[in-house]
């Protein structure tokens, strides 16, 4: 599939990358241990000191639905909100909205899926609702000068719907960037996709809209997230998803498991060449924070091995 070395290609379309942290999100919602606000606001306030640009710090929903998100409040005013990184949560509906204004949030998440069966699993309403909800945030949204970043899940595949096709990927992320996302966030949620079928998914949306405005957001379920990432730089991409310590999978998407581990993304990335403005060994530290805060292991192969050796 790839005909030049992997520094050559990734050099030669992408430069940079900016790296996208959801693990006090995406990392912590699937973790049955709740954890103390205290430690949450510790462990972005050392996520702060990385050179992340962009740290999504909660999610405003229902703590009947993700209970580790119950003090999503609490974290947002509780961490040190340092200048020019962005603090981003999702938001489900117009209370999550509300939140998110009290707590002088400058940037929201919603999300957006092809299958009608995820939709309803995860945010409790049809496809064509979830468009209705998404119109009344965006409004809203406008008026208060907040930023909203869309997700497309399932980009891949359905764990209720299996394939989904990439043209409905397509379409449903037009759609969002019409209502005014600025961009736009493809999940695969169940980490399923190979480069062969993330290539193809990328191809059919990179016609909707030009490469900038597209993120990746690839689960590791399969061992597939480092491979899928490099074929997504090969086509131009140059926004990348990751979580500390390969934390984190979606409760309503029956076998996610964790994000590709934003230790590993950096390290294959400054050993190609390719800047992200991160310090690996701070991070490794977060990971290292968080993980023995959770009691686990950590997913990353890189802060795994950094226990032993230096790299
Ligand atoms: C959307 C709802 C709230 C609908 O849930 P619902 O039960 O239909 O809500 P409702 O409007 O009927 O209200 C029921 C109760 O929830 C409360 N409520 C209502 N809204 C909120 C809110 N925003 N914050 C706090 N509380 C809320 C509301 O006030 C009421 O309280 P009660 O009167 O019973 O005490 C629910 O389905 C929900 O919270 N879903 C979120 C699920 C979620 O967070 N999933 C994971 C994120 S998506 C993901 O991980 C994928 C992604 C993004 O990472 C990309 C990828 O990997 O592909």
């Amino acid at each position: 599939m790839f005909s030049r070395t992997v520094t050559q290609f990734i050099k030669r379309n992408v430069s940079s990358v900016r790296i996208v942290e959801v693990g006090p999100r995406d990392g912590l919602q699937n973790e049955a241990k709740i954890l103390p606000t205290t430690t949450k606001i510790e462990f972005i306030n050392r996520l702060s000191k990385t050179g992340l640009k962009n740290i999504e710090a909660t999610s405003f929903v229902s703590a009947k639905w993700i209970p580790q998100m119950g003090d999503n409040v609490d974290v947002m005013k509780g961490i040190e909100k340092v200048d020019g990184i962005t603090y981003s949560a999702i938001v489900p509906n117009m209370k999550g909205f509300e939140d998110a204004v009290e707590t002088k949030t400058t940037e929201i998440a919603i999300g957006g899926s092809a299958s009608e069966t995820f939709t309803k699993k995860n945010f409790n309403c049809t496809i064509a609702e979830g468009v209705e909800r998404v119109k009344s945030i965006m409004k809203a949204a406008k008026e208060k000068n907040i930023k909203v970043r869309g997700y497309v899940s399932t980009v891949i595949s359905c764990p209720y719907e299996g394939k989904i096709k990439p043209s409905e990927v397509a379409k449903i992320s037009e759609m969002l960037l019409k209502a005014g996302c600025y961009e736009i966030s493809l999940g695969d949620t169940i980490g399923v996709g190979t480069p062969n079928s993330i290539s193809e998914m990328l191809k059919e949306v990179l016609k909707v809209a030009p490469v900038e405005t597209f993120a990746i957001h690839y689960h590791d379920t399969y061992g597939q997230a480092l491979s899928n990432i490099l074929a997504s730089l090969d086509l131009g991409i140059s926004v990348v998803d990751a979580s500390v310590s390969g934390l984190g999978g979606c409760p309503y998407a029956r076998g996610a498991s964790g994000n590709a581990a934003t230790e590993d993304v950096v390290y294959m990335l400054h050993g190609c060449g390719v800047k992200t403005g991160i310090d690996l060994e701070l991070l490794i530290d977060a990971g290292k924070f968080i993980c023995e805060e959770l009691g686990r292991q950590s997913e990353s192969k890189v802060n795994r091995a950094t226990r032993k050796i230096k790299p």
